[in-house]
């Protein structure tokens, strides 16, 4: 399913003016607080209406002023999972998943299928009052699969989860986009959300969209990772696990060679997306020799975006990849680096961690 969106509303000063496709997959909507992202998702569920514009989902019409079309909330067939999990705190999580699917009218689902997804099944007989905010965020997340959506919408679904829990819930959201193929608009100024989940990506700032693409593109282009936030800044890269060592370190095969990091949980063969931080990422002239780290990729310089302060950011291309490197301009303007220069992009092996890494999903479809 693929949605469009083409929407204003005035919002006591605040011009809420969007317009952006989230094809088929995982669109994330990113952009810091109060740049609009909640009021987008409410005017697509219906919640909040639009002065002007239409809204589709494939050729559904949910929306649209000039044919004065407005299809109320619960006839739009979108799941919606908020900030809070909202479950009703008398019910079980059975009733609760069972709820949307009565309400919806177009349970065919098997709840005991969904709860298995997400891996709450021994929750079943639980009355929600009782469960972790991770647990939760899992029972509403089924019960927005059990309507049997055309689409999800998420908002923030993990803001209110500490980092321990949020690393709990990832897993189920790549295996649920896997699994189902369902399509998700999912909020987010999380960063680390973003690398591991979307597989197209909107940006949005003070109610306008100001980049929209594919993440291997968005994430490393340098003229938006002010946007984005330079501690935050990096690449999503395509890999395959190649092989396990026995000193603990998995290799993976990427465009531009071999990565070794700490052992991968997946198999050799399976397909990842890993998240190299610009900041963990140092540039070399010639090839390095005699160097702890253990990786070092030859690329070449595509462009060099100065900043107001000592730092630089560098795009590189790393064979078919792009990744980006932070240093400082003392050290691009010593070492030469300019656009088209040849060079060696190094980085540590545990610079990249577990958390950095999606199994089964790569930056594509
Ligand atoms: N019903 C409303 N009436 C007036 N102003 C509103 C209304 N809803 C939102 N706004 C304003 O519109 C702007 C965008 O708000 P919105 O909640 O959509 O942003 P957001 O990106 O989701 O923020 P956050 O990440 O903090 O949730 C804000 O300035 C907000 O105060």
């Amino acid at each position: 399913m693929s949605l469009t969106v083409d929407i204003r509303r005035d919002l006591g000063g605040f011009d809420l003016h969007t317009t952006f496709d989230a094809p088929e997959g995982v669109t994330v909507l990113f952009g810091r607080s109060g740049s609009g992202k909640t009021s987008v998702v409410k005017s697509i569920a219906g919640l909040l209406t639009p002065q002007q514009g239409r809204i589709a989902l494939d050729g559904r019409v949910l929306f649209d002023t000039a044919a004065r079309i407005d299809v109320p909330v619960h006839k739009r067939r979108l799941g919606y999972v908020f900030q809070d999990s909202r479950l009703f705190p008398h019910l079980t999580v059975r009733d609760n998943l069972c709820y949307a699917a009565r309400v919806s009218g177009r349970g065919s689902r098997d709840p005991k299928e969904v709860a298995a997804l997400l891996g709450i099944s021994h929750l079943l007989d639980r009355r929600t009052h009782a469960l972790s905010g991770g647990e939760a965020q899992r029972v509403a997340i089924g019960r927005a699969l059990l309507s049997e959506p055309d689409m999800l919408l998420m908002d923030e679904p993990l803001a209110s989860l500490d980092g321990p829990r949020k690393a709990e819930i990832l897993p189920y959201l790549e295996t649920l986009r896997r699994e189902t193929g369902l399509s998700i608009l999912y909020v987010t100024h999380n960063m680390a959300e973003v690398a591991r989940l979307a597989t197209h990506i909107v940006l949005i700032d003070e109610g306008r969209v100001v980049r929209s693409g594919a993440p291997d593109e968005v994430l490393t282009d340098p003229d938006m990772v002010r946007m984005l936030g330079i501690r935050d800044a990096g690449a999503v890269l395509s890999a395959t696990v190649a092989a396990h060592h026995p000193d603990g370190l998995s290799a993976l095969s990427i465009s531009a060679g071999q990565l070794l990091l700490p052992a991968v949980e997946a198999p050799v063969g399976a397909k990842l997306r890993v998240r190299i931080l610009a900041q963990d990422v140092i540039l070399a002239r010639t090839r390095p020799e005699d160097l702890s780290a253990l990786n070092i990729l030859p690329v070449r310089v595509l462009a060099v975006r100065r900043g107001e302060g000592p730092g630089v950011v560098v795009q590189l291309q790393a064979g078919q990849d792009r990744l980006l490197a932070r240093i400082t301009r003392r050290s691009a303007d010593r070492l030469d680096i300019v656009d088209g220069a040849e060079c060696y992009a190094v980085m540590k092996s545990v610079a990249v961690s577990q958390t950095d890494i999606a199994v089964g999903l790569q930056t594509g479809l």
